[in-house]
């Protein structure tokens, strides 16, 4: 299956490989920046149309083909970019690369479902691949730059990769699409169908914010580095690649946290908060250094899997219906992609600074959204929480129960040395009379000397299980 992946580290690449050659690109069609970010918008009406027409068709009619489908019509956009003889079929070449996306997707995410494996850590693997791509297009882009080489290689290699990836993909056996889905009711929120509507709208657009975030930050950081600050080169794609890398220690850092059940809602609260303030200091800090780890930082928080966890917040809002609302939040996602370049295309008229600063805007809204929604959740129990309160509680029950039976020992060692019974029923009374004073409960009290009548027999048979495996060691002894 590593083919499903290699699809994906092509597939970073064509996300950016635009972006990172506009000034080239321009060059080639003889069009100002604003117009080849109208192109880049191509990829996001693309998606746009193709994701819920895809993600239906794929579930009726098989992954595999779907999947080929994706890689042909990446490879007719990346060997045709270059060859784009009007910035029209430019355009419909970036269309496509949205189609291919939504392709491989819709083929790829349910087939590592099917495949039955822990689907959570394939789809890091697939983000890893995706960040893989995004990290070392621009230091190919920069190489390329600073030697004064042809432009178009950035082109060439994903094609080449594609090409191989092809070869190695037509043995693949894939699974039966298996269209039964499980509905899990673990962790689905039990929630007013008002609160549950307010929801779905914030996750939705929580869709668009967090995928405009990280396109308008990849499209603009180097260009922004570049023109506002005169970094190199070679720096303002660094500030670019160190992103990448930031987004796949965010992936791994959400992974671990979501699985030590930290909850989605505290760490989409926490992630949009440093998010913020690490695009804030990209946005105003002049330092190389600072803008570094600030880039890093922002990849971390941004890009790091925020997505995927609002993803899986809104499926557990509504877990009969999974399939259509990954189709509409990545609708969102789409609309962001097709609408970013427009709008910041239009905005870089007036200055590139302008052009990234406003991601501040999106970042606000996000965080906005995120905070409805953890403001409706707040309160809120799924099994999933009761269950975990639970377990700490037993946890706590344990140890004092295991205290309880050193206590008990005691008091059948004292109990043989003084020629006692075990059993004492007035004392056994005496407790069960505390218990029905003690509890504020009133309603509880019968089943609380029920768990203890429960107790206290078994204090008794370990009592007596104690005295007679001494009094055997004390037999073996003497013989
Ligand atoms: O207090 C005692 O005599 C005990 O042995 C302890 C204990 C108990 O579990 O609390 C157990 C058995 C007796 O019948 C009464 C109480």
């Amino acid at each position: 299956m590593t083919c499903l992946y290699l699809n994906y580290f092509v597939h970073g690449i064509g996300l950016i490989i635009l972006a990172q050659n506009m000034k080239e690109l321009g060059d080639l069609w003889k069009q100002p920046l604003a117009t080849v970010s109208y192109v880049i918008s191509g990829i996001g009406i693309g998606k746009l149309f193709a994701y819920l027409v895809l993600g239906v068709l794929a579930d009726r009619f098989g992954r595999k083909k779907f999947i080929y489908f994706g890689i042909i019509c990446y490879l007719i956009f990346f060997s045709g970019m270059l060859i784009a003889p009007t910035i029209q079929i430019a355009y419909l070449l970036a269309i496509l690369a949205g189609v291919a996306n939504s392709a491989l997707d819709t083929g790829t995410y349910p087939t590592f479902i099917e495949l039955g494996k822990n689907n959570g850590s394939a789809n890091i693997l697939i983000k890893a691949f995706m960040s893989a791509g995004e990290f070392v297009l621009p230091l190919l882009v920069a190489f390329l730059e600073n030697r004064e080489l042809w432009f178009g290689w950035s082109f060439i290699l994903p094609t080449f990769v594609l090409l191989i990836n092809l070869g190695l993909f037509i043995p693949v056996k894939f699974p039966l699409a298996n269209t039964i889905t499980q509905v899990s009711q673990q962790g689905s929120l039990q929630l007013k169908a008002m609160k549950k509507n307010w929801l779905a709208v914030c996750l939705a657009l929580y869709g668009y914010t967090s995928m405009a975030i990280m396109i308008l930050y990849t499209q603009w950081i180097s260009l922004y580095a570049q023109a506002e600050l005169n970094f190199s080169n070679w720096q303002s794609h660094f500030l670019l690649s160190i992103y990448s890398i930031g987004s796949i220690v965010g992936v791994l850092i959400v992974f671990a946290l979501l699985r030590k059940n930290v909850s989605e809602t505290t760490l989409l609260l926490i992630l949009n908060l440093l998010a913020l303030v690490s695009l804030t200091l990209v946005c105003w800090g002049q330092n190389f250094n600072l803008l570094a780890i600030a880039s890093f930082a922002f990849g971390v928080t941004a890009a790091g899997g925020v997505m995927k966890t609002g993803l899986n917040l809104f499926l557990k809002l509504f877990p009969r219906i999974k399939g259509l609302l990954t189709g509409i939040f990545f609708t969102f996602g789409s609309l962001a992609l097709f609408s970013v370049p427009i709008l910041t295309g239009w905005l870089s008229k007036t200055s590139v600074a302008l052009a990234l600063r406003s991601n501040m805007i999106i970042c606000v809204i996000g965080l906005g959204l995120v905070m409805v929604t953890w403001g409706l959740l707040r309160n809120t129990t799924t099994l999933k929480t009761v269950r975990q309160r639970i377990s700490l509680i037993d946890r706590g029950i344990i140890i004092l129960l295991k205290r309880r039976f050193r206590a008990v020992d005691q008091v059948g060692q004292i109990k043989e040395q003084e020629h006692q019974p075990i059993l004492d029923r007035a004392r056994e009374q005496v407790i069960l009379q505390k218990i029905a004073v003690e509890s504020s409960d009133q309603q509880l009290v019968p089943y609380l000397q029920d768990i203890y009548r429960q107790i206290m027999k078994n204090s008794r048979n370990y009592q007596a299980a104690n005295q007679r495996e001494k009094n055997l060691n004390f037999e073996e002894k003497k013989h």
